[in-house]
């Protein structure tokens, strides 16, 4: 079984899908995680985020570990020099800066870099959930129940300024700039399940995907 919660940044995606995977038992697999990482080696590299062939070259020299866990996704690079050691080096804290938030997106338009998303996603043994942008579009098609996460872009910010120390104003303009940037990949499926977090809690939304496994297409869960 596939589960796909795709949505708008901050809306909740990865940790609804974690409610959701440790529910039935399953891991949780993090799309964004695989694309902040690349957008973290590019600039600890300098590498351009606009330049696929560099950008390519860097990630094929930095092989990259995806763990699928139902509590939470980290990601591990083997460092140049490390691949006899087996020493890893986690990513996950680093790939979820502003900075990351900030240049991730440029990184994401390219189509080769899609791919190379893609085809780690691809790789994966079913059954988990698969949280991003274009899961139950362009990646997984094929999956189960699909569902489409929203909320105001307010309400966002204001879950994620008790994250991160900022400035409410700023994080809400950051999230609707990211968005924008990422429209072209984020159109829900046609047969998503749409979901308005703004007035649920986590544990709301996480029943209402539970539910909504068992409903038929095209529902609005809101
Ligand atoms: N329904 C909800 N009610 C209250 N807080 C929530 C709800 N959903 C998510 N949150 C909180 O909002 C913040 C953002 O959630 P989360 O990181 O899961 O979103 P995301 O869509 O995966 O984000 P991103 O697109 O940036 O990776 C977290 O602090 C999370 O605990
Ligand atoms: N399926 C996806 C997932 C992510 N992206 C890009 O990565 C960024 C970070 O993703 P988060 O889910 O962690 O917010 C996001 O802003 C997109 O640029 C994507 O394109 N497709």
């Amino acid at each position: 079984m596939i589960v796909t919660i795709d949505g708008v940044a901050a809306s909740g995606k990865s940790s609804v899908a974690s409610g959701v995977a440790r529910r039935l038992n399953i891991p949780y697999v993090s799309s964004g995680l695989l694309y902040r990482a690349a957008t973290l080696l590019a600039l600890e590299a300098g590498t351009d985020l606009g330049d696929a062939p560099a950008l390519i070259a860097l990630l094929s020299g930095s092989p990259l570990r995806l763990e699928p866990l139902p509590e939470g996704n980290r990601i591990f690079l083997t460092p140049v020099g490390e691949q006899e050691t087996g020493a890893e080096r986690d990513l996950t804290a680093d790939a979820h800066t502003s900075a990351v938030d900030a240049g991730v997106s440029a990184l994401a338009q390219l189509p080769e870099l899609r791919e190379w998303v893609n085809a780690q996603l691809r790789a994966l043994t079913p059954p988990f959930v698969a949280e991003g942008r274009d899961m139950g579009t362009a990646v997984f098609p094929q999956a189960q129940a699909k569902f489409f996460l929203t909320a105001s872009p307010r309400v966002r910010a204001l879950r994620r300024v008790k994250e991160r120390l900022e400035d409410v104003a700023e994080v809400e303009a950051a999230l609707v700039a990211r968005d924008a940037k990422d429209k072209a990949q984020s159109a829900p499926a046609a047969d998503a399940q749409l979901i308005d977090t703004s007035t649920l809690d986590l544990s709301g939304v996480i029943a209402a995907v539970l539910r909504g496994l068992h409903q038929p297409a095209s529902s609005d869960l809101s």
